[in-house]
């Protein structure tokens, strides 16, 4: 097919599939899909042959609302480059026969080859908005896109990552799960586990940085059933990312504040509770805690207090620095409608919580729509403000922004 007719096909799908809202679906159904005894690959591909190229395109064209300088950044280029292959690869199946085995085995392996192209695409987009920054600046009104952008293309993505590896993971021979799981998904993911695993590693890169870190103590309340170890449906690596990043944070925040000479750390505290609605996971620390007025700007991609770490050629992994482990964990959080929030309390520390819906059937994907409330929003002003700024305009105290580093 010529270069010119691949982009009209394109285009109209593009326009026929971002009409569709994409379909949100509860831990209980794709652990029930994955489980039963007729889990059909059949019906898995006439299910994802829709319903991907809908996540695509209701995302593909909310990229090309961002502005015109973004777009044109190498790094964004080659992102979009990457869901135009993807989507073309994906649409090639539209007429094709679910009888035919030949079929449904090339659609796994395209599924799995996609899934490995869009490994780098956080990097890869962050990458892109420091080529604007470099070369353009990033106003406050771009900036507020970004973010907005941002936070609905990566929980997109985390959807669409979710619903290839499920498939991936049932129907491909060559996959090996865990003997517990159902795909990805562990029915009884033991929470106080993937606690430990996360506070474990977080620690060992604790302890490479600054040679000293802090002891762990981990509570459970089972409101539910007592003394009984904590399970829910859930991911775990879902989990473990989010946990995993909260436990540096704190690490990070105690030795700092206490100072790398000191003898002994007050512990990181790990509370886990479930009850009817909610499993709770709340990290306290005594880390010195984060002033009210930074914490707008946490959630803020690239926003981070650590040093910048090196690009390349480091042999340790760095702590913290890329300003990107709290806005996604809690996207991870957020998608099967859980939360993540941090509450502080300067010159002492900080509460991170983060909660999971208990029922698996009330846990179902949160996934951005693209419709006219979405698109009107990057045409959208920020208001000037109509209350009186609380920063004295001098020297660079002059604006909140000040808080925000852009790094990566
Ligand atoms: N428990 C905490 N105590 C004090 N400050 C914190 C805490 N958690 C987060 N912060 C502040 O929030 C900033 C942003 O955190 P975030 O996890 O998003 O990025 P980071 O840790 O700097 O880098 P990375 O992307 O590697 O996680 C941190 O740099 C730090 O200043």
């Amino acid at each position: 097919m010529g270069t010119r007719k691949m982009m009209q096909k394109l285009n109209q799908a593009l326009s026929h599939y971002g009409n569709f809202h994409p379909s949100p679906l509860s831990l209980k159904k794709l652990l029930d899909f994955g489980r039963s005894k007729n889990a059909c690959e059949k019906k898995s591909f006439t299910f994802l042959r829709q319903e991907l190229p809908v996540r695509l395109a209701n995302i593909m064209k909310e990229i090309n609302l961002l502005p015109d300088t973004l777009l044109k950044m190498p790094s964004v280029e080659l992102v979009q480059s990457w869901y135009i292959q993807s989507l073309t690869e994906i649409l090639g199946f539209e007429n094709k026969s679910p009888d035919n085995s030949a079929v449904i085995e090339n659609f796994t392996e395209t599924l799995y080859n996609i899934r490995k192209r869009h490994s780098n695409v956080v990097e890869t987009m962050a990458q892109g908005v420091i080529e604007l920054r470099d070369t353009h600046g990033i106003d406050h009104q771009t900036d507020s896109n970004i973010q907005y952008f941002l936070d609905r293309f990566y929980m997109s993505r985390i959807s669409i990552r979710m619903l290839i590896h499920q498939h991936v993971l049932l129907f491909s021979p060559t996959q090996e799960t865990h003997p517990r799981h159902v795909g990805s998904i562990d029915p009884n993911c033991d929470v106080e586990a993937v606690v430990l695993d996360a506070y474990e590693n977080a620690k060992f890169l604790c302890d490479q940085y600054y040679l000293a870190s802090p002891e762990l103590d981990l509570v459970s309340h089972n409101g539910m059933k007592k003394s009984s170890p904590i399970t829910v449906v859930y991911v775990p690596s879902h989990l473990y990312h989010m946990l995993f990043e909260l436990f540096k944070n704190a690490m990070r925040a105690i030795v700092e504040y206490h100072g790398t000479a000191a003898l002994d750390y007050p512990k990181v505290k790990c509370q886990v509770s479930l009850g009817k609605e909610d499993l709770t996971i709340k990290i306290s620390d005594q880390g010195g805690g984060i002033p009210k007025s930074a914490m707008d700007v946490l959630f803020n991609y690239m926003y981070s207090t650590a040093p910048q770490p090196p690009k390349s050629g480091s042999t340790t992994a760095p702590l913290a620095g890329y300003g990107y482990g709290l806005p996604l964990s809690r996207l991870y959080a957020k998608y099967f409608q859980g939360d993540l929030q941090l509450v502080s309390q300067e010159g002492y520390g900080t509460d991170a919580l983060i909660w999971l819906k208990a029922l698996s059937s009330e846990a179902n994907e949160l996934l951005p729509v693209f419709n006219t409330t979405s698109s009107r929003h990057y045409g959208m002003n920020i208001p000037t403000s109509d209350w009186s700024s609380p920063y004295t305009p001098r020297g660079s105290q002059n604006s909140v922004r000040t808080f925000l580093t852009f790094r990566i």
